[in-house]
């Protein structure tokens, strides 16, 4: 799976107040445990509202690969047939996992527990994430694996075939370990238990008990919090609707913070708690953000989230918020650099491996439009300014969320800013340009790929 031959370069210059309603795509999280929990779930599933992106339709592709039947009906939703716990057919090619992180570590713990063999590929930028944090807790349960140095991809596993169950203390706070170790712990006999000393999105846990898991989440005398699993349960198929993904709700919401005049509303947008802390940071930056229409669905509450444009402080992001807008960083970055004096942002050591070095690309990609910023060991600092100056190309090291940030301070900028590979959006957010587009931004091809 690839971006295309070519990088595609995308431009955005300011064009004037951004009004509208939209929706965003359903969130990338959920989407991927939709499938995964599906595809082991007895009976069908139904999905509404799947993020259609790439991430997501590689982990459709895996989940068929062991055996599942995904079908996409021509109303949008998705029906899976689910193959059972315990079930799994050996896949017969090798699964390329493209851009997709959580795909590859969550789809690792499935397979690392049931008696099959599997080969995972990625693009470069996956090629080049740590493995380990995973692949470790999966041998300590049995699991055989050959990877390349460093537990990078390509790598191979051999599921236990007698799979222990675990006590895993996660050592950073990722819930993409957490997920892989509790689905391991899915086919294993016996209590497995994740404790998590920084709490981080809770979707395994939550979507885990709609299909019907024995699952418990307490908090030890340390305030950490404890969940224990119950392995081997006859897992349930679900109805799941997905609602808007608050990662990919941010650009619009930044957006609107900084263009002048602007006055947006998204629909429809996950408000869980552990996902909220952009949304935290904007309004203590003086952000005029409200939440409307709140309401409960599926175990989830969610929200419509109007935004109208404002003067922004600096302020010091507690780094305990950290997990709760980990992939919202580089477009708070952006917003931090049309907001009166400093920003500091501490406790950033887990941006430096996702998609890119995204603590690096930031700060490059800051300075490369005139924009001063520190970037330190595991911090940045912004120092902001009214119409910021723009008109630098940014490199985007296969990274959609560094290409839509960047794309989004091209929207408010003195000057028209380049993100040298827009393809790469389509891995979160295939839908960005269009709407953008629709709120009232330029936002197009640069000049040579149009021709
Ligand atoms: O579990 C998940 O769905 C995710 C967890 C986070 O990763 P980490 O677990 O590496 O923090 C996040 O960055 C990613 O986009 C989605
Ligand atoms: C970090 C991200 O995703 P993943 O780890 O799933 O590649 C992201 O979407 O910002």
């Amino acid at each position: 799976m690839s971006h295309g031959p070519l990088p595609a370069p995308l431009t955005t210059r300011s064009a004037g107040p951004l009004t509208g309603t939209i929706r965003v795509p359903g969130d990338k999280s959920i989407s991927h445990r939709s499938l995964m929990f599906g595809a082991l779930a007895v009976g069908r599933t139904t999905v509404s509202g799947l993020l259609e992106s790439e991430d997501v339709l590689a982990t459709a592709d895996a989940m068929r690969a062991v055996g599942a039947k995904i079908e996409r009906q021509e109303d949008g939703l998705y029906v899976v047939d689910g193959i059972g716990l315990g079930s799994l057919l050996e896949p017969d090619h090798v699964i390329d996992f493209g851009n997709a992180g959580t795909g590859v570590r969550l789809t690792m713990g499935i397979i690392g527990t049931h008696d099959i063999a599997a080969t995972f590929v990625g693009d470069a930028s996956l090629s080049g994430r740590p493995m380990g944090r995973v692949l470790d807790p999966l041998r300590d349960m049995g699991t055989s694996v050959v990877a390349r140095n460093g537990d990078r991809l390509p790598a191979s596993i051999r599921g236990a075939k007698q799979p222990l169950p675990l006590t895993y203390r996660v050592p950073m706070p990722s819930a993409q370990v957490k997920s892989a170790v509790l689905l391991a712990g899915l086919n294993a006999p016996g209590i497995t238990t994740v404790i998590e000393p920084i709490a981080t999105r809770d979707h395994t846990e939550k979507m885990l008990t709609g299909f019907g898991a024995d699952i418990s989440v307490t908090l030890n005398e340390a305030g950490e919090r404890v969940i224990k699993l119950k392995g081997q349960p006859e897992l349930k198929p679900q109805d799941v609707e997905v609602p808007g993904d608050p990662s990919s709700a941010a650009f619009p919401i930044v957006a609107a913070l900084i263009v002048p005049g602007s006055d947006v509303t998204i629909e429809n947008v996950l408000l869980n708690e552990h996902r909220t802390g952009l949304i935290k940071t904007l309004i203590e930056m003086g952000g005029d953000i409200q939440i409307v229409n709140k309401r409960n669905s599926g175990g989830e509450e969610l929200g419509d989230i109007k935004v109208k444009s404002s003067q922004l402080k600096g302020i010091t992001v507690p780094p305990k918020r950290a997990p709760s807008m980990i992939d919202e960083y580089p477009v708070l970055a952006v917003a931090a650099a049309f907001a009166q004096g400093d920003t500091h942002m501490p406790g950033l050591d887990e941006l430096r491996v996702k998609e890119s070095d995204r603590l690096a690309a930031v700060a490059r990609g800051l300075e490369a439009n005139g924009i001063p910023c520190v970037e330190g060991e595991d911090s940045l600092t912004v120092t902001g300014g009214a119409n910021q100056i723009g008109g630098g190309t940014v490199v985007t090291h296969l990274d959609h969320r560094i290409a839509m940030a960047f794309m989004v301070l091209g929207m408010a900028a003195h000057n028209p800013v380049t993100a040298d590979d827009g393809a790469v959006i389509a891995t979160s957010f295939p839908t960005f340009t269009s709407l953008f587009s629709g709120l009232g931004a330029d936002i197009q091809k640069s000049a040579s790929e149009a021709a």
